[in-house]
C-alpha cells in the first residue's frame, strides 16, 4: 500500500516538475471526459420520460445534451493523450537519466558484478516506460474515481440498494491484484533465461562471435539453447498469465451476477409503477457503465501496481547506491609520491553473495618504485588483487595500506586519478581516436600532444598512422566513416589510453597485451618497465603486470605467484628459480614449449 501511495505521489510530483501546464490541461480533459459518461444516462432518462410525456421541447434538448456529453466522453481522452505523450517523453528522459546516474554512482563493482542486481536492473530497464506512462495511469485512476462516485450518487437516487452494485466490482479488483503478483513472481523467476536468450541472440548477430560459431559448427546448438531459454522464460510466464486470466474471469462473473440482480430490482419496481421508464433506462445505462468502470478499475489498478513496483525498484536502486557508499570516511589525501609502497596485511576477500574466500591471508609488501608481476593459474585471484588495488572492492578482512594509510581512507575517485590501467577486457570506445585515447586522462583528453605522447608510450604509432585522418579518424562501426580495427589494434588504442597519465602512482596492466604476440608483448613491457622505473625513481610509482607469459614476467623486480587463495611465492626471477618451487616449474614448462 505504501508503495502504491509513493508511486502515485511520485508520478504526480515529477510530472508537476516536468510540466505544470501539460499536467493541469490533461487532468482537466480527463475529468471532463470521465464525468460526461454518467451524464449520458441522466440525459437519456430525461429524453425517454419527456418523449413518453410528449414534451417535445424537453425531449429534443435532452437528446442534444446526450449527443454533447457522448461527444465529450468519447473525445476528451484522445485530446488528453496528446499531452500525455509529451509528459511521458519528458518523464522517460528523467527516469533514464536517474537510472544512469545511480548505476554510475557507485565507486566499486559490488553491484555490477552481482546476479540479483543484474536481474533487477534488467527489469527496471524494461519498466522505465511503465514509469513514464505512470501519469496517464494516475490521472485515469483519479478521474475514473470521480466517475464512479457520480455514478454511485445517481444510482442511489433511484434506489439506495443499488449502491451495493459497486461492491460487486471489488472481487475483480482483488482477482486483478493476485494476477499481477503472480505475474511479477514469474517475471523475476524468468529473468535469468531471458538474459540468457538475449545473450544468445546477441552472439548470433555479433560479427566477433560469428567466426567461432561457424568454425565450431555451433549454430544448431546455439539455436537450440536459445529456443530452450525462450521456453524456460515463456512457459512460467504463460502459466502465470493463464492463471491470472482465470482469476480475473471469476471476478468478472461475480460482478455480472450483481449487475443482473440490480437490473431485475429496478425493472420490477417500474412494472409496479414505483419508477418511471426513464429510471429503468438510467439504471441499465449506468449499470453497463459500472461494468466498464469495474474493468477500468482492474486495468488501472494493475497499471498503478506496475508503476508502483517500478518506482519501488528505482527507490531500491537509490538505496543500493547509498549502501554501496563506504562506511569509512575517506579523510586522507592521496600521497603525491610513494615512499614505502603498498602493503597487504592479512587480506582476505570474498565476492558479495558468494560462499568462499577467493583470497585468504594475503601478506605482501610491494615496494615503492617497483615493477611487480603477478602470475598464477586461471582463476587463482590475480585480477581480484588488481580490483582490490583499484579500490573496486574492499577487502573482507585485513588491510591494504598505501604508505601506511589504509586505502579505504583515501577517496576512490582521488586514488583513481593517480592510477593508469589497461585490462584484457578493455572497452572499444567508439569515438574519434584522439578521444578514445584521451579519456585515459579526462582533464587532458583534448590535448593532442598528450595523446601523441601516450600513443608513443604504447608503441601504437603505426596504428594511428594507418588511419585516414590520424587521431581525428572515427573508430568503430557506430560511425558511417568509422574505421574498424583489428583486435590487436584496438588493444593498442586501449594501451595508449592506459598511458595517458604521465606519472601514475600505480600502473595496472591486467593482461592488456594478451592480443599481441609474445615478442611484441615482451618488447612493449620492457619499454613500460624502463619508463616506469624512470617515473618510479621520481614518484615511487608502482607498476603491476598480470601476465601468463613468463618471458615477460621475468624482468619484474618482484614476482608474486598466486595459488590456493594466497601468495605462494614472492621474489625476483633468480630467487624463485633458485627456490625451485611452483614458479620454477611453470617457467621451465613454458620455456620448453617455446624451444
Ligand atoms: N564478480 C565475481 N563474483 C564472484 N566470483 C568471482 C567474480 N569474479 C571472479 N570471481 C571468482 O574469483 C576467482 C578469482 O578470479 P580472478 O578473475 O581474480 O582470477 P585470475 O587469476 O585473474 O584468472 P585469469 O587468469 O583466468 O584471468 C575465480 O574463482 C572466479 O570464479
Amino acid at each position: 500500500m505504501r508503495d502504491l501511495w509513493l508511486g502515485i505521489t511520485g508520478v504526480l510530483g515529477s510530472s508537476w516538475r516536468a510540466s505544470k501546464g501539460r499536467l493541469l490541461i490533461s487532468a482537466f480533459l480527463m475529468l471532463l471526459g470521465n464525468v460526461s459518461a454518467p451524464l449520458i444516462a441522466v440525459f437519456l432518462a430525461l429524453a425517454t420520460d419527456a418523449t413518453l410525456e410528449r414534451d417535445t421541447d424537453l425531449a429534443v434538448w435532452a437528446a442534444v445534451a446526450v449527443a454533447l456529453v457522448a461527444l465529450l466522453s468519447l473525445t476528451m481522452e484522445h485530446f488528453a493523450h496528446i499531452f500525455f505523450f509529451e509528459l511521458a517523453d519528458l518523464h522517460h528522459l528523467s527516469v533514464e537519466r536517474e537510472i544512469g546516474d545511480l548505476a554510475h554512482g557507485t565507486a566499486g563493482l559490488d553491484q555490477h558484478e552481482r546476479q540479483d542486481y543484474a536481474d533487477r536492473m534488467e527489469l527496471l530497464r524494461k519498466e522505465s516506460w511503465e514509469i513514464a506512462n505512470g501519469v496517464q495511469t494516475v490521472l485515469t485512476a483519479i478521474t475514473l474515481s470521480a466517475q464512479i462516485v457520480l455514478t454511485a450518487v445517481l444510482l442511489a437516487r433511484v434506489e439506495p440498494w443499488l449502491l451495493l452494485l459497486p461492491l460487486f466490482a471489488v472481487p475483480p479488483l482483488i482477482a486483478g491484484r493476485f494476477a499481477e503478483a503472480r505475474l511479477e513472481r514469474a517475471e523475476l523467476k524468468t529473468a535469468e533465461p531471458r538474459r540468457l536468450g538475449w545473450h544468445l541472440l546477441e552472439l548470433a548477430v555479433s560479427a566477433a562471435a560469428a567466426k567461432e560459431i561457424r568454425l565450431f559448427g555451433l549454430q544448431r546448438v546455439l539455436r537450440e539453447r536459445q529456443a530452450a531459454a525462450r521456453r524456460a522464460e515463456e512457459v512460467p510466464l504463460r502459466r502465470a498469465e493463464v492463471a491470472g486470466l482465470g482469476l480475473r474471469l471469476i471476478g468478472q462473473l461475480i460482478f455480472a451476477i450483481g449487475y443482473v440482480a440490480a437490473v431485475v430490482v429496478v425493472v420490477r419496481s417500474a412494472i409496479g409503477g414505483e419508477r418511471s421508464v426513464g429510471d429503468v433506462v438510467l439504471v441499465i445505462t449506468l449499470a453497463v457503465q459500472t461494468n466498464a468502470q469495474a474493468a477500468g478499475v482492474v486495468a488501472v489498478a494493475g497499471a498503478l501496481q506496475r508503476n508502483a513496483r517500478a518506482l519501488a525498484r528505482v527507490r531500491w536502486l537509490r538505496r543500493e547506491t547509498e549502501l554501496a557508499a563506504d562506511p569509512i570516511v575517506a579523510d586522507q589525501p592521496v600521497p603525491s609520491a610513494l615512499h614505502d609502497g603498498i602493503r597487504f596485511d592479512g587480506v582476505a576477500f570474498r565476492y558479495p553473495g558468494t560462499e568462499t574466500d577467493v583470497l585468504r591471508d594475503v601478506n605482501v609488501h610491494i615496494p615503492a618504485g617497483a615493477t611487480v608481476a603477478i602470475v598464477g593459474d586461471n582463476g587463482a585471484g590475480k585480477s581480484t588483487l588488481v580490483k582490490l588495488l583499484s579500490r573496486f572492492y574492499r577487502p573482507s578482512a585485513g588491510e591494504i595500506t598505501v604508505d601506511g594509510v589504509d586505502l579505504r581512507r583515501i577517496s576512490p575517485d582521488r586514488w583513481r586519478e593517480r592510477i593508469a590501467a589497461g585490462f584484457q577486457d578493455f572497452v572499444k570506445l567508439e569515438a574519434p581516436a584522439r578521444e578514445s585515447i584521451g579519456v585515459g586522462d579526462l582533464a587532458r583528453s583534448d590535448d593532442a600532444e598528450a595523446v601523441r605522447a601516450a600513443v608513443h608510450r604504447a608503441d601504437a604509432e603505426l596504428v594511428i598512422e594507418r588511419l585516414p585522418e590520424g587521431l581525428e579518424s572515427h573508430l568503430g562501426k557506430a560511425y558511417e566513416d568509422g574505421e574498424e580495427l583489428s583486435g590487436g589494434q584496438w588493444q593498442r588504442v586501449a594501451l595508449s589510453r592506459a598511458m595517458m597519465r604521465d606519472e601514475p602512482l600505480l600502473l595496472l596492466l591486467d593482461e592488456p597485451t594478451a592480443a599481441l604476440d609474445p615478442l611484441t608483448e615482451h618488447a612493449l613491457f620492457e619499454r613500460y618497465a624502463a619508463s616506469a622505473r624512470e617515473v618510479g625513481s621520481r614518484t615511487g610509482g608502482i607498476t603491476v603486470l598480470v601476465s601468463h607469459r613468463f618471458s615477460t614476467v621475468r624482468m619484474a623486480d618482484l614476482i608474486l605467484v598466486v595459488a590456493d587463495g594466497g601468495i605462494a611465492e614472492a621474489g625476483t626471477h633468480q630467487d624463485l628459480m633458485a627456490r625451485n618451487g611452483l614458479y620454477a616449474e611453470l617457467f621451465t614448462l613454458q620455456a620448453a614449449a617455446y624451444r
